[in-house]
């Protein structure tokens, strides 16, 4: 049996990453070919030991906020046909769930986030490295939304969450990381030509 196929999909928060990928994965789906998603959101660091009033001050746009070591670990399980003890995140109250997910291996394994292309262990874990490059403003206003309606935060903490790690660590670590991607793709989740491409590449890679 071949070796599952690892795509990362990165990029800046509200850039389209999640869209993007569950777009791929109705290509496949429709296809009937077998694909496990995964996020990178997933393996921010548990903070059960910590108040709230100091999770909320953490910078989650840091790569250390990142339980890097375990996504490794876990990739490289998945490359080998393991199954995995797929963790679950809340970020409401910003820290992990207790339960986790038993997870199998597929043919495609597609995950997705913001520190992916900026950690340089993960690199050899990743046959096709994928970056969506949308402009800062337009991914801000996407996340004000999302925010406020899933997350729980009000327009003031994005604002300020925006300004004091969001946009720094954005320009410090996510935009560098774009030079490492095979494919650079504009116009967020509902790209087609992209989707199309990458959509052929993998299926070249399956035969
Ligand atoms: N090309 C697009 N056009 C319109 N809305 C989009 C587009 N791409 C993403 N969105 C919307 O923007 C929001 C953030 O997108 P999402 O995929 O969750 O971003 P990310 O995963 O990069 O943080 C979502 O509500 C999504 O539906
Ligand atoms: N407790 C948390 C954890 C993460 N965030 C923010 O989420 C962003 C990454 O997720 P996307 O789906 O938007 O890519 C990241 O920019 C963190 O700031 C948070 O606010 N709280």
């Amino acid at each position: 049996m071949s070796t599952p196929l690892v795509i990362a999909i990165s990029g800046a928060s509200g850039s389209g990453k999640s869209l993007f990928t569950e777009n791929l994965l109705k290509e496949f789906s429709d296809d009937g070919k077998p694909v496990q998603i995964l996020r990178e959101d997933h393996y921010y660091r548990s903070q059960d030991h910590l108040p709230m009033s100091e999770r909320e001050k953490n910078n989650y746009d840091h790569p250390k906020a990142f339980e890097h070591e375990l996504l490794v670990e876990h990739l490289e399980a998945l490359k080998n046909w393991k199954a995995i003890e797929y963790p679950h995140y809340c970020y409401k109250t910003h820290t992990r769930l207790e339960q986790t997910e038993h997870l199998i291996s597929a043919p495609v394994i597609i995950i997705e986030g913001i520190m992916l292309l900026a950690n340089e262990a993960l690199q050899p874990l990743f046959d096709i490295k994928i970056f969506v490059d949308t402009p800062l403003d337009i991914c801000l206003l996407r996340r004000m939304k999302r925010d406020i309606a899933e997350r729980g935060r009000t327009l003031e903490s994005v604002a300020n969450q925006y300004e004091s790690t969001v946009k720094p660590m954005y320009h410090q670590f996510i935009s560098p990381s774009r030079f490492t991607a095979d494919v650079i793709v504009t116009q967020g989740g509902k790209n087609r030509i992209a989707l199309d491409v990458i959509k052929s590449h993998i299926q070249q890679s399956l035969l």
